[in-house]
């Protein structure tokens, strides 16, 4: 069931022009918790989850030395020898977490310049029945850092996804008030312990990644794929629900697109999160909420190494694939628009497939950005993507 003053609401909201604005907007979150500000953010939130989909959060509701805590111990990470990192790699790991270094991540056919390692809410390793169910792999136990190294890592690490899960509940549920749809229409699709993954991401300014690019270019010379060196990771859109990026360094390095096709800045503010509509809450929304192309440049020469942090909320992937009730007027818009937007061609994405548990297409799309460990844990399945994707980049 909708809400009956929500069509009065979508018919307040304008339809973006399409032209680029000098800078995202951002929404306050302490007016949320405001009764008094309340109904002005739902009003922000509804336009910007339509017209932008990509938009700073500031004040979020917890300690922001949280922030200074997972930055420095995301630093200590990439200090620690390399044989500690190798230790954790991503390969060494059937669930998707874990270590990759430069060269191990593929977007849209480029090589990502970035290396990073991934965190996700704790959970026990899932039980596999038959192939059908390789998907459940997606979720599973952590590789931790050594203790001896990195002694506070995986409290403060755990301690900030916990922060963040709350947070995006919360966020969710004013997505509904925004929407005017039930409370708890969106959260339905967490369990009661829902995965959220944490990516700690480092991109080596230009001058940094030198002496590392002949081995991997070298890795990757009679491969389907290319290293353009300022791709720090190309061009997408997010699979999962919804992101919060926590830029923890200076640098002016991502950037989203508009309906134009023109790329938009997405400077650091301090204190401050990016929020990304993700491709499930899109469809989930019927399209009233709008998940963007972003990108990462890499660095500049003497810019120093780009640090991020970014918390992905995940939905339950038994789930199939459904919809919420949106307002009638609210489809009308989207059609008027989808209308407007330029057709974005970014490379090849495995979308939901009706039949199928809804993680069975982010499985798929995990392998084919993760090719070493497709090789490693699901060789078949590796060959069929990489099947589908030669087929889609033939028509
Ligand atoms: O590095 C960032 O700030 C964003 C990274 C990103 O878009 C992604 O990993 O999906
Ligand atoms: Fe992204």
């Amino acid at each position: 069931m909708t809400n009956p003053d929500i069509t009065e609401k979508f018919s307040e909201l304008k339809v973006s022009s399409g032209e680029s604005p000098n800078s995202l907007p951002t929404l306050d979150l302490s007016k949320a918790l405001n009764p008094s500000t309340k109904g002005e953010f739902l009003d922000e939130l509804r336009d910007n989850l339509f017209n932008y989909g990509f938009f700073y959060l500031s004040n979020p509701p917890f300690d922001v030395q949280k922030f200074k805590d997972v930055k420095n111990e995301s630093l200590k990470f990439f200090d620690i020898p390399l044989e500690e990192k190798k230790k954790v790699a991503m390969v060494n790991s059937k669930h998707f977490l874990g270590y990759n270094g430069l060269g191990d991540e593929i977007t849209a056919a480029n090589v990502d310049w970035r290396e990073q390692v991934e965190f996700a809410t704790e959970l026990p390793e899932p039980v596999i029945n038959n192939d059908d169910e390789l998907y459940k792999n997606i979720e599973g136990p952590n590789l931790w850092p050594s203790e001896k190294h990195l002694p506070n890592f995986q409290p403060i690490v755990s301690d900030y996804i916990d922060e963040l899960s709350q947070l995006a509940r919360t966020f969710t549920h004013w997505v509904e008030e925004a929407l005017g749809v039930e409370y708890g229409a969106l959260t339905a699709f967490f369990k009661e312990i829902q995965q959220a993954k944490l990516k700690i991401i480092k991109y080596p300014d230009l001058d940094n990644l030198k002496d590392q690019v002949a081995d991997v270019e070298k890795e990757f010379k009679d491969t389907e794929y290319k290293t353009k060196l300022n791709q720090g990771v190309g061009e997408h859109r997010d699979n999962d629900f919804l992101t919060f990026i926590y830029q923890a360094s200076h640098h002016n390095s991502l950037q989203v697109k508009d309906f134009n096709g023109n790329w938009i800045d997405v400077p650091p503010k301090d204190n401050t999160l990016v929020f990304v509509v993700g491709m499930t809450l899109e469809f989930i929304t019927q399209g009233v909420a709008v998940s963007t192309v972003h990108r990462v440049l890499t660095p500049v020469p003497g810019e120093g190494d780009r640090l991020s942090i970014s918390f992905f909320q995940t939905i339950n992937i038994e789930s199939k694939k459904s919809s919420i009730e949106v307002a009638e007027k609210a489809k009308e818009l989207v059609k008027q628009r989808d209308a407007k937007r330029t057709k974005n061609k970014i490379g090849f994405q495995f979308q939901v497939d009706e039949t199928k548990p809804v993680g069975y297409s982010v499985f798929l799309n995990r392998i084919k950005s993760h090719p070493k460990v497709g090789e490693r844990h699901y060789p078949k399945v590796l060959k069929y993507i990489q099947e589908e994707v030669a087929k889609a980049q033939d028509v």
